[in-house]
């Protein structure tokens, strides 16, 4: 090949290369519904009384603590029941409300809906919170004192503010005559912080012993409206988790030789073990940016990124390596690129003049969704290469899945419009859920299985989840409850906003309009599908006249000659 073939090849790459990142970076814009922004002005905004601000900080200072598997504090989550049964009257007493207390603490409402042939739908939150260490807090864990207008406690944004926030949602619905058309379920763990092999499992055999077969869709906790957490975007984003991590908990054990600390051996077990783990603290595993749903979360970004960076994020097939390596800067961002290690436990000795006879390790794995646990433990063996180390298995879950984000994806849009609404400024798009929740109880259930808190988090709120000083604003809280008015009023619909049975006609014709004779005023909007839905008698009359002239003109051979006006009923 002469030079100058060479110098035309390697344009028309070039150029070839630059069509492709300018049609990716300028193509890829996800659906945004135009959606009716709650204020706080509405006549149906649950503002945050007192009383529900009181109520909110009883059900914190209740010390649900989950300890271990099968270990909980029972008095407390007994109690926290009970202060949610006086808390939410009508709730509990709706006779379109059941109850159901599930292996002694967990609790399964069933609310029903008129129309029976609409899917139902799940929401669940847990009522168990992690232990706290209290000397380390600014305020007690369990007193939800308010600071600045915070409330600190622990539970306050892991998940009471769920748990809370559902029950205030429809305690208002209920009160304000809202009657479902579409049934759904409400289910609260008691256990989730110790895997919810008590709580959440029980409620979803109870559902499947009832017969049920699907839901519509899965809201549980999960990721947040985040601020300033990925690079390049200033306004807020909240991502809706829709895959999750896989864990792996590994058990490293080595058995050393006891003896006199006068005559040590050249290794000990600790110094063995010490030098395993060092090894895998030392080789982070690789990045699998591009290959789970952390890929559709950065295109759908993109178009949120000053031009330099959307070119970049449009384009992770050839600028993967440069994303990659940014993200891996920062715990948060490289949580979501690749399978990440802690090590969590190391024990070892009894006394400090006696050789340890044996050391034990564990690491803990969170496995990104293209990695098998096979290939992560191959990998950990490989880098310790040390077979005085005994690697076996302690606790595993394979990663969720991808649930489905389209534009027609109904459960995804209800909760993308639902915070829209909310976080008026803030963008939606699909993330990967980094810890694990209750959600992997209820798989067989529904492939739309999302994960959203409703909290808004600043860079360095991610340490405040199980460690110190948890807290939440009066404010978030009181978005909270809003959100989840939103996402009961939304999912009450049948279609997504926009879209109506047209689609099963649209083989018959192109020319498919859609119109309703119907006279709205602002604030008329709310009562499609949510309460006091009405007509007035004129604009009935005008509907009725309405479809006498569409009957009558379209009678006819062409546009020519229009129906005459005076012909009325
Ligand atoms: C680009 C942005 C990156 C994302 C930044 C994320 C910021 C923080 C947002 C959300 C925090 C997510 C972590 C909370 C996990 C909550 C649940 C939890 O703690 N689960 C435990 C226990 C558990 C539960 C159920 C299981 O089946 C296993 C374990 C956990 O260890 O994951």
């Amino acid at each position: 090949m002469s030079c100058k073939q060479l110098c035309i090849t390697l344009v028309a790459i070039c150029s070839a290369l630059l069509v492709i990142v300018l049609v990716r970076t300028f193509t890829l814009v996800p659906r945004k519904d135009v959606v009716i922004a709650c204020k706080t002005a509405d006549s149906d905004f649950i503002k945050l009384t007192d009383q529900i601000l009181k109520r909110f900080q009883k059900a914190l200072q209740i010390d649900t603590i989950s300890f271990k598997r099968g270990e909980y504090n029972r008095d407390q989550l007994l109690l926290l029941g009970s202060h949610l049964q006086k808390s939410f009257p009508v709730v509990h007493s709706s006779p379109l409300v059941k109850l159901d207390i599930i292996a002694n603490y967990s609790r399964l409402y069933t609310i029903s809906g008129s129309n029976t042939s609409l899917t139902p739908y799940l929401l669940t939150a847990h009522l168990d919170v992690v232990p706290a260490i209290a000397e380390e807090w600014e305020l007690p864990p369990f007193d939800a004192q308010i600071k600045d207008e915070f409330i600190y406690a622990r539970g306050a944004i892991d998940f009471k503010q769920g748990i809370m926030g559902i029950l205030e949602a429809l305690e208002y619905l209920l009160s304000k005559g809202f009657k479902p058309n579409r049934s759904f379920y409400i289910g609260f763990g008691h256990d989730e912080e110790v895997t919810g092999v008590d709580g959440a499992r029980a409620i979803s055999q109870e559902l499947q012993s009832r017969g049920l077969k699907q839901v519509e869709f899965l809201l549980d906790e999960g990721l947040a409206v985040l601020n300033g957490f990925i690079p390049g975007i200033k306004k807020p984003v909240a991502l809706i988790g829709i895959g999750e991590k896989g864990f792996l908990t590994l058990k490293l054990y080595v058995k050393g030789e006891a003896g006199h600390s006068s005559m040590p051996l050249k290794e000990t077990a600790i110094g063995i073990l010490a030098k395993a783990v060092s090894k895998i603290e030392d080789n982070p595993l690789p990045s699998m940016l591009g290959y789970g749903p952390e890929k559709e979360m950065l295109e759908h970004l993109a178009h949120e990124m000053p031009l330099a960076a959307r070119i970049v994020m449009s384009n992770l097939w050839l600028f993967g390596p440069i994303v990659s390596w940014f993200f891996s800067q920062k715990p948060p961002t490289n949580a979501i690129i690749r399978t990440v290690t802690s090590v969590t436990m190391f024990n070892g000795g009894v006394k400090t003049n006696v050789l340890p006879s044996d050391a034990t390790a564990y690491i803990n794995h969170r496995i990104h969704p293209a990695q098998s646990l096979q290939e992560i433990m191959d990998y950990d063996r490989a880098v310790i290469n040390d077979d005085r180390v005994q690697i076996s298995v302690e606790d595993s879950m394979v990663a969720a899945a991808g649930s489905p984000s389209g534009e027609n994806d109904f459960g995804y849009q209800i909760i993308s419009n639902s915070i829209r609404q909310i976080w008026t400024n803030a963008t939606t798009a699909p993330g990967m859920m980094i810890g694990n929740t209750d959600t992997k109880h209820y798989k067989d259930f529904t492939k739309n299985i999302y994960r959203f808190s409703p909290t808004v988090m600043f860079p360095g709120d991610e340490k405040r989840f199980h460690g110190v000083n948890e807290r939440i604003s009066k404010n978030n809280y009181e978005q909270a409850i809003n959100f989840y008015y939103h996402i009961i009023v939304n999912a009450d619909k049948r279609l997504l906003m926009g879209n109506t049975d047209t689609r099963h006609y649209a083989m018959f014709t192109k020319n498919i309009y859609r119109f309703c004779p119907t006279v709205m005023f602002l604030g008329d909007e709310k009562r499609f599908h949510g309460i006091n839905e009405r007509i007035s008698k004129k604009n009935y009359e005008q509907a009725i006249n309405f479809y006498y002239h569409v009957i009558t003109n379209a009678d006819q051979r062409s546009l020519i000659n229009i129906h005459q006006h005076s012909d009325e009923l």
